[in-house]
């Protein structure tokens, strides 16, 4: 069997759509042009793309955007005054700190230091609470664009047994949630897991977040199982020649499509919806901080 390759790429084309023609009704109804501001600190090559590829997109969907390159050495203090300048800043709606930060920077105070109104990578606690117990408000980026991919492919999760590979707060913790609230059976694994292949073996629905390069194998997968990989690897690609290298997932995908029956690729998958739904979480804070109900059509 030869799985259906779900393209990520185009369905975050369609959900960019429908954002920009809500951006411009925000814009004409309201008077509100939703801002996203971008920090990134240092100069990892991959990070930079990401962002690039993130300021472009707001763009084109109209929104305003607001880049901020610190160095490397940059002082936490001035990081963290930075974040303060945006929190207090009312054209910014969204921040997102692109993560990892380097290792003289706490996260966890970089993180707690971003308002909860502009938290649009779902990061703070008061987010991540109203996450779990069902309350409006920004929703993780990445398990948002798995869930409506899934949504798209099966209908209804309801029943369904779902293994999630990886307990990341970024990824896999937040996943977990989404699933058991479309009423999935949640298995959350990781690496002391014992038998890995068996638990995702059992799975209706595989979603892998792992950061390892084509761990998971074919012959792992139920025959006719959805499979998410959130995985971008970047590994080298000698047949590209001299110090190329291209893109994998988590997940073999050669084998792993003849088993599966749907399956998201590496690149073209999850990656373009992560960059989609944040700015679908940044009509979400710019609606709650202006006193309007955010849409729920948008990434329903
Ligand atoms: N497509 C997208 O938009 C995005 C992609 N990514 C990618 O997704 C991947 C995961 O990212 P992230 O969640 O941040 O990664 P983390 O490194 O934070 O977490 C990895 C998780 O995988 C688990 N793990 C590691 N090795 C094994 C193993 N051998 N068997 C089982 N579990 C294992 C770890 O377990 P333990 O907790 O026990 O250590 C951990 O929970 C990366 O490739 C990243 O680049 C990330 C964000 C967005
Ligand atoms: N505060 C914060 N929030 C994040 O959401 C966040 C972060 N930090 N740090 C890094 C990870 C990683 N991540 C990706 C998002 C999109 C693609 C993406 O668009 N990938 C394209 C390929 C891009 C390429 O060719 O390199 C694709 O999969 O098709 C990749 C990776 C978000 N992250």
């Amino acid at each position: 069997m030869s799985a259906t390759v779900i393209d990520g790429k185009r369905f975050a084309e369609g959900l960019r759509g429908r954002i920009a023609d809500h951006v411009s009704r925000l814009k004409s109804d309201h008077g509100i042009t939703p801002g996203l501001a971008v920090v990134i600190v240092g100069h990892d090559p991959a990070s930079q793309v990401y962002v690039t590829n993130k300021a472009k997109q707001t763009a084109e969907v109209g929104m305003a955007s607001f880049k901020h390159e610190l160095s490397a050495e940059v002082p936490e203090g001035d990081l963290l005054e930075l974040i303060a300048r945006l929190n207090g800043d009312d054209t910014v709606h969204g921040i997102l700190v692109q993560m990892p930060v380097p290792d003289h920077i706490d996260a966890n105070k970089v993180i707690n230091a971003i308002a909860p109104s502009k938290d649009v990578d779902c990061f703070t606690p008061a987010n991540v609470g109203k996450l779990v117990i069902g309350l409006p408000g920004p929703v993780s980026c990445t398990p948002l664009g798995c869930l409506m991919l899934l949504r798209d492919q099966l209908g209804s999760l309801s029943g369904l047994n779902a293994v999630i590979v990886g307990r990341s707060n970024l990824v896999g913790k937040p996943m977990a949630q989404l699933l058991l609230r479309d009423n999935c059976t949640v298995t959350m694994a990781h690496s002391r897991t014992r038998d890995l292949s068996e638990v995702v073996h059992a799975a209706d629905i595989v979603i892998a977040a792992v950061g390892r390069p084509q761990m998971i194998k074919g012959d792992w997968i139920r025959p006719g199982a959805t499979v998410i990989d959130v995985g971008i690897n970047r590994i080298p690609a000698p047949e590209r020649g001299e110090g190329k290298t291209r893109l994998v997932g988590d997940v073999e995908f050669a084998s792993a499509s003849q088993a599966a029956g749907a399956i998201t690729p590496v690149p073209g998958g999850v990656g373009p919806m992560t960059i989609a739904c944040l700015l679908a979480n940044t009509i979400t804070t710019a609606s709650l901080i202006n006193g309007l109900v955010p849409p729920r059509d948008l990434t329903a």
